[in-house]
């Protein structure tokens, strides 16, 4: 088992971020989170991240328990960031380099890796996400859909086991939907945990093979494979209106 979540909740100053979460994702999963807006999907990928900690409740990861105590200390996190990259919704808050191959250079560099393994991780990580294009150019200046591609290639340039993404196929057309879920299925074929916060029903119910979704009351709702959820069409309906 790779994350264990038990009782866990989570609440902002004036109101309920999640709660009494029980779930296990194992190595390999390729899970969507679903539900209505504010139900918790950005709440429980910022506390998986490290980002947040649990109120109450235990998130474990790889059985370690992840506690806020344990990501005060500086080298614990810098472990937690290596096991665990995110791509946030706002993909600006994480783009702040002069280029998109200082971009992908920053993380291996905070790494201390030399020169050429740097050189080796941007050249893999622009490949991967069909970004060599994009190389010299300021993140900042690009489009919603090359923003999303070059923040995937940083985070996957530290080479992470899991990859947390919020909503990443918001903003881009049909075509680059496809192709970015195209470039999940890679990576989860090359063994990385996927967990993708998504409302696009349509396009992830044939990628996602496992479904998490919560309700209003920031609650587990339901929690199926993508097989159980074939043979439930209301659900899809339900899924559908997100
Ligand atoms: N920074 C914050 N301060 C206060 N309340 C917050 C904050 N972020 C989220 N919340 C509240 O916590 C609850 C869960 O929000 P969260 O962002 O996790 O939902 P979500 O499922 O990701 O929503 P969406 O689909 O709109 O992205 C909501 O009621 C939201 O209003």
């Amino acid at each position: 088992m790779l994350i264990k979540l038990a009782n866990l909740c989570y609440d902002y100053p004036n109101t309920r971020g999640l709660d009494h979460l029980s779930l296990t994702i194992d190595a390999g999963e390729f899970v969507c989170l679903m539900g209505p807006n504010g139900s918790g999907k950005s709440t429980l990928l910022r506390i998986l991240s490290g980002l947040a900690s649990p109120k109450s409740g235990e998130y474990q990861l790889h059985g370690q328990a992840v506690t806020a105590a344990y990501l005060t200390d500086a080298q614990q996190r810098q472990q937690l960031h290596q096991k665990i990259g995110m791509v946030f919704q706002n993909t600006d808050v994480q783009l702040f380099n002069t280029s998109v191959a200082e971009e992908v250079a920053f993380g291996p560099r905070q790494l201390g890796l030399s020169a050429s393994a740097i050189e080796q991780r941007v050249n893999d990580c622009l490949q991967l996400t069909a970004c060599e294009d994009l190389r010299d150019r300021v993140p900042y200046q690009l489009s919603g859909g090359e923003k999303k591609r070059v923040a995937l290639a940083s985070v996957l340039a530290l080479n992470p086991e899991i990859l947390l993404l919020d909503e990443p196929l918001n903003g881009l057309t049909i075509a680059a939907q496809r192709q970015m879920l195209t470039l999940l299925q890679r990576l989860q074929a090359a063994g990385k945990t996927i967990i993708m916060a998504s409302h696009n029903f349509q396009q992830v119910q044939t990628v996602g093979q496992r479904f998490i979704i919560f309700n209003r009351l920031h609650q587990l709702d339901a929690d199926m494979s993508q097989a159980d959820l074939q043979r439930q069409p209301e659900r899809q309906a339900q899924l559908m209106t997100l």
